[in-house]
């Protein structure tokens, strides 16, 4: 696939690789990585999340942890537009994309209209699910060139799944939260064989504050 942005997958995971405890706490990174982080969000073109974890976190997905005159495009995978008309992702602080499906009802239609005169803008592609090749070339041609991915770990699966994922960052936090439907980095149906599974190429690995950083390239 030729036109697509450069994907950099990041996630603060605990060591056994968890987003969040089963009730949803994700505050997993120390402060010094969540500077890192920004660093790298005030460096590409757009931040991007599903809608599961704009539900549960209520980010703002702009550089507000280091001082930057620019924060990069939100976009919000929401294949059911589920988005809370007062979600902060929706806020003024940045242009924000929402990406949903082709499919249609008058509710959502009504919905879509109410964002668009907010100054949102709305993307359509695919059916049933946002279809993210497609979104990715649409990105692309509106000119979002690098996009650092947040999760969560449904989202996350789409996306290795379908080989759009360049690079990989994750800070791994000394803790262990346990749970077996604990969010971890990637959820979805999982590959069945070793063979079809992501692999990776370990470039850089470091300590930063409490924890570790290990940067990988995907193997193509
Ligand atoms: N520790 C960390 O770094 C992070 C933690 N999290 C945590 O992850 C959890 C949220 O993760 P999830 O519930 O898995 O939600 P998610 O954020 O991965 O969003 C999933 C949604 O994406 C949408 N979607 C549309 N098309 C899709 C496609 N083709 N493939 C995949 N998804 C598609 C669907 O509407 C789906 O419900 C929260 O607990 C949050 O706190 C999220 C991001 C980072
Ligand atoms: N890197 C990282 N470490 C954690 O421990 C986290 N919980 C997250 N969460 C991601 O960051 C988003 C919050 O962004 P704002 O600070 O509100 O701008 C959250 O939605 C997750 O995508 N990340």
């Amino acid at each position: 696939m030729e036109k697509k942005p450069y994907v950099i997958s990041n996630v603060g995971m605990t060591l056994d690789g968890k987003l969040a405890t089963i009730n949803n706490d994700s505050r997993i990174s120390c402060e010094e990585d969540l500077i890192r982080v920004h660093k790298i969000r005030a460096n590409v073109d757009g931040i991007m999340v599903g809608i599961g974890t704009v539900l549960k976190d209520d980010p703002r997905l702009t550089v507000h942890k280091i001082k930057s005159d620019r924060n990069p495009v939100r976009i919000v995978v929401d294949s059911k537009l589920r988005v809370p008309l007062n979600a902060r992702v929706l806020n003024k602080d940045a242009k924000t994309i929402i990406a949903t499906t082709e499919d249609s009802d008058e509710e959502k239609e009504k919905k879509i209209k109410i964002l668009e005169d907010m100054g949102i803008e709305i993307v359509r592609c695919g059916r049933g699910k946002v279809d993210l090749k497609k979104l990715m070339e649409i990105l692309y041609d509106k000119g979002i060139k690098s996009i650092l991915l947040e999760g969560g770990g449904t989202l996350n699966w789409g996306m290795f799944k379908e080989g759009l994922v360049d690079e990989v960052s994750v800070y791994i936090a000394p803790k262990i939260f346990g749970g077996k439907d604990a969010p971890t980095y990637v959820d979805g149906e999982g590959f069945k064989t070793v063979d079809e599974c992501v692999k990776l190429e370990l470039k850089n690995f470091y300590r930063l504050g409490e924890g570790i950083v290990l940067e990988f390239k995907v193997k193509k």
